[in-house]
């Protein structure tokens, strides 16, 4: 897997590098987003897509059909089924019925045809990811498997769906912010590179490697507290429970609101600042920093996320300086209504060669 996040890592510094040396501004969540596709195509689904370079392979063509839909969806169905969980039936007619994104049906077929070729494929070449841990899951259906183990034609269908989604816009929209947060802060980005070159010299990025940059994880950190994609989770109470005078009985909806306590001066002095050494100095309560969610259903693809975050920037920030413009926003707006984080523009930022930067 390690090789392969690495040879996405190469596409996206060479992309990233023929834009700049074109001249132009980097459309960052594009170039990002195309590489985090790379990413989980390959690492989930165990297919090459390639979507850096080729945008008409038919998995990056119907992914790219569902997710630009799943904007114009309607999000307050989203908000009003994640606080009244007992709408949801209600929910899920009109979903199917009246706002089922287009690309939806073309991407669920785009992940049948995968099933089907695995299953052509025959045992002999079985993949260890997850989309086979899924097939897995419902061959049990037919062997008397406990329970557990057990899913549906359709869980599987949206364990993949739900997985390709929450693997590919986060860790490209984290990216897109940190490449904005980096423009804006360059001594950050010294920082950085001066670690990068103190701690792993010329060497590639490996799993062991990213985990000695220290300095690079707080920016990440930094970055996710205060732009992260996800902007709550939700909880169903199992008990009634009494927090400062509010009493939440057994079995309401509960909604998290991350980003607002992530921007809460209680938990994080001077909101408002990007300051990566708060975390570099260790002294926050964990419980606080909310970007990957809390406790037993924390997300599952954290450590991959971190990997692939961390192996694409050192990689970058190598070859790249991102360079603070007069039109650069300090704040930008998020899209209202939606649970996720989305800039109501595209971040477009200007990037020079590094060793052009280092002699000019
Ligand atoms: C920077 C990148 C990412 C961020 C900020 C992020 C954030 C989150 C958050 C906040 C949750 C909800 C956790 C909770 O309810 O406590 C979540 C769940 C989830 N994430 Fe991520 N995620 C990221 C990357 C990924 C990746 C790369 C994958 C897949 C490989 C992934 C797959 C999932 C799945 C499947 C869930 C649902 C888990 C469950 O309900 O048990 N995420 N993520």
């Amino acid at each position: 897997m390690e090789h392969y996040i690495q040879r996405c890592c190469i596409q996206l510094t060479k992309n990233i590098e023929e834009i700049v040396q074109r001249g132009e501004r980097i459309d960052v969540k594009r170039v990002f987003g195309g590489y985090t596709m790379d990413v989980i195509a390959g690492t989930a689904f165990g297919i090459e897509v390639n979507s850096q370079k080729d945008l008409d392979h038919p998995f990056v063509r119907d992914a790219a059909g569902f997710l630009s839909d799943i904007g114009t969806q309607d999000k307050y169905l989203v908000v009003l089924a994640k606080c009244f969980p007992f709408l949801l039936p209600f929910i899920k007619v009109l979903v199917k019925n009246l706002f089922q994104p287009n690309g939806f049906k073309t991407f669920v077929k785009s992940i049948q045809r995968i099933k089907e070729e695995r299953k052509l494929d025959g045992n002999g070449n079985r993949k260890p990811d997850f989309l086979q841990s899924l097939l897995s899951c419902e061959e049990n259906q037919t062997s008397g498997t406990d329970q557990m183990n057990v899913l549906s034609k359709v869980e599987v269908i949206a364990q993949a769906l739900i997985f390709f989604v929450a693997g590919y816009e986060t860790t490209a929209s984290t990216l897109q912010y940190m490449a904005y947060c980096l423009a804006l802060h360059p001594e950050v980005q010294d920082k950085i590179v001066c670690e990068i070159k103190e701690q792993l010299g010329d060497e590639i990025p490996t799993y062991e490697g990213v985990s000695k940059l220290k300095y690079l994880d707080s920016v990440i950190q930094e970055t996710q507290r205060m732009y992260n994609p996800v902007n709550a989770v939700n909880r169903v109470a199992s008990e009634e429970v009494t927090i400062k005078g509010i009493t939440i009985p057994k079995g309401a909806g509960v909604l998290v609101p991350i980003a607002n306590v992530m921007r809460d001066p209680e938990y994080f002095p001077e909101p408002d600042k990007f300051i990566p050494e708060r975390f570099y100095e260790g002294s926050i309560n964990p419980i606080s920093f909310l970007a990957f969610g809390f406790g037993p259903r924390l997300c599952i693809g954290m450590r991959l996320a971190q990997l692939e975050m961390k192996m694409s920037m050192v990689h970058v920030l190598r070859r790249v300086k991102f360079v603070k413009t007069d039109d650069i926003q300090d704040v930008f707006k998020i899209k209202p209504g939606s649970i996720l984080s989305i800039p109501d523009r595209v971040i477009a930022i200007k990037a020079v060669m590094r060793d052009v930067a280092a002699t000019g």
